[in-house]
């Protein structure tokens, strides 16, 4: 293990995850990071929803920032995340690629401008196929984008199959394809009439999202409790 005396020490909560594995190579590529043995000075949570209060409360008791980058978390974590965000900051991304946290703020932006003019919205992904949920946390959170530029709340149309299914207006349609060692594409689908707006992202490998987890972590050492996007991340650098 590499240290010095500036290096910020990362806590992973999962290391065995593909995702632990993905960020201990990269803070061995890093000098400014080092491998906590103890708590560390950032907590580093990929791993599963169902571990999601064991990560906030090891963040709490420590005192140390939280970086959540689990997918597959429903409104019940959130209320979690958001009680944890009062004592200690807490990053919550569904992709730390710093690619996406852009892709985000276009998609949001393209979907107020093309709002009330009849685009119809989709968003497709493809991951690996050892990926546990659908839609992607990715694609939610671009649908979230879409909401927002939009300023009202989209009904979600997810796995199309038989007859009838003509889409409803303002609907965000998902479609999630699995195969593979696919790292992550998302693609968000403005279609009009006679033309296409398409946005997409393509993750090479999990190395992108592993960089953007430090940034993250980088980003939320010293800052007060709260709770912290990617935007934030992108929007300090
Ligand atoms: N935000 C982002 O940019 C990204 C997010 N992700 C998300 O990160 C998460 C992990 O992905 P990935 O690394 O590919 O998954 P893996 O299945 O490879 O790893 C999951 C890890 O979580 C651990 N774990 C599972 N359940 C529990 C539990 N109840 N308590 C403690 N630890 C637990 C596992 O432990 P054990 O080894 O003991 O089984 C394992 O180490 C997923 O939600 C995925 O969608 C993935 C890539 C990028
Ligand atoms: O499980 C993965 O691998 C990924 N999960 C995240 C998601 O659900 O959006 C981010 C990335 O696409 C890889």
């Amino acid at each position: 293990m590499r240290t010095n005396q500036q290096s910020l020490r990362i806590a992973l909560f999962a290391p065995r995850g593909r995702m632990g594995q993905a960020i201990a190579r990269a803070v061995a590529d890093d000098d400014g990071f080092a491998i906590a043995d103890d708590h560390g000075d950032v907590l580093i949570d990929f791993s599963a929803p169902e571990a999601l209060r064991a990560s906030l409360d090891r963040a709490v008791s420590a005192g140390v920032p939280l970086l959540v980058g689990t997918t597959g978390l429903d409104e019940g974590h959130d209320s979690l995340i958001a009680e944890a965000a009062k004592i200690v900051p807490v990053l919550k991304a569904p992709n730390t690629s710093l690619g996406v946290a852009l892709l985000t703020d276009l998609v949001e932006r393209a979907a107020r401008v093309l709002d009330g003019s009849g685009w119809d919205v989709e968003i497709v992904e493809a991951h690996h196929a050892k990926k546990a949920d659908a839609p992607s946390g990715t694609a939610l959170h671009l649908g979230a984008a879409i909401e927002r530029g939009r300023g009202e709340d989209a009904k979600e149309e997810v796995g199309r199959y038989g007859t009838g299914l003509q889409r409803e207006t303002g609907s965000i349609g998902y479609a999630a394809v699995r195969g593979g060692t696919v790292a992550g594409d998302h693609e968000v689908m403005f279609l009009g009439r006679d033309e296409r707006l398409i946005l997409s992202h393509r993750a090479e490998t999990r190395t992108i999202f592993a960089r953007g987890a430090l940034a993250a972590a980088r980003f939320l050492h010293g800052k007060p409790p709260g709770l912290y996007t990617m935007r934030d991340v992108i929007d300090a650098a």
